[in-house]
């Protein structure tokens, strides 16, 4: 693919995050990686969703460095970068502050794997990382953040649960590509606002481990792996 395609395919990406109303204002951001060339393509820092471009997206190589563009790059920009090094199987990234899962990432608290539509998609609870203790100086803060996913990550795999909650801050997730990326971020959503509402419902529920089990083999195959490494 080219980088004008990859571009193509972000700026696409980060519209579908509004069409699927996972974003208020610019809060959000999606990347891609071409792992050939070994550049990052991300959205524009602060730029209204409504006036971005295809050719806004700014790339990057892995060390931050713009390659192409004249924007600036997000300014989650470090985080996605530690992300893609930690984790070679995934090619798109995406953070939001998507209300549901925002919330569940402000309390602290990991989404319980409760129901098929969650186990379809993550096999396993969603994580919830520690409280970040680097100071905010800049760029610091942004890569401690990818810092404190890939230690929540030890003994995860991210291929079996492409999404993470930063606590008092928001969703990650990925995907083999900006779209799949797109998608997990969606469900994401969907899942921590069906959580929140099962346990207002009924706050004793308990978890159908069976189950889990059962749509984590339909989906990755009898001889996977299970477990969250
Ligand atoms: O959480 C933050 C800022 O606190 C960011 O995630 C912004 O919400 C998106 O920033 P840009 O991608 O526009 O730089």
């Amino acid at each position: 693919m080219s980088i004008q395609e990859l571009k193509q395919q972000v700026f696409q990406a980060n519209l579908d995050l509004v069409k699927h109303g996972l974003v208020i204002f610019t809060w959000g951001n999606v990347s891609g990686i071409d792992r050939e060339k070994g550049w990052v393509v991300i959205k524009p820092s602060g730029v209204s969703y409504d006036d971005m471009k295809a050719e806004d997206m700014v790339v990057v190589d892995m060390d931050g460095n713009i390659v192409e563009g004249n924007l600036k790059p997000s300014s989650d920009t470090p985080t996605h970068l530690e992300l893609y090094k930690a984790f070679p199987s995934i090619g798109g990234i995406v953070h939001t502050h998507s209300t549901y899962a925002t919330a569940w990432a402000q309390a602290g608290c990991d989404i319980p794997n409760i129901g098929t539509t969650h186990a379809d998609y993550f096999s396993g609870n969603i994580p919830c990382t520690r409280d970040m203790t680097e100071p905010e100086v800049k760029g610091e803060y942004e890569k401690e953040t990818g810092t404190v996913i890939i230690e929540r990550f030890s003994e995860l795999n991210p291929a079996h649960i492409p999404g993470v909650l930063v606590k008092n801050h928001g969703p990650f997730s990925w995907g083999k590509d900006p779209h799949e990326a797109v998608h997990n971020a969606v469900v994401m959503e969907q899942v921590a606002k069906m959580a929140f509402i099962a346990y207002q419902v009924n706050p004793n529920l308990t978890m159908n481990e069976l189950l889990i089990q059962k749509h984590f083999f339909r989906k990755h195959g009898p001889g996977a792996y299970y477990g969250q490494k």
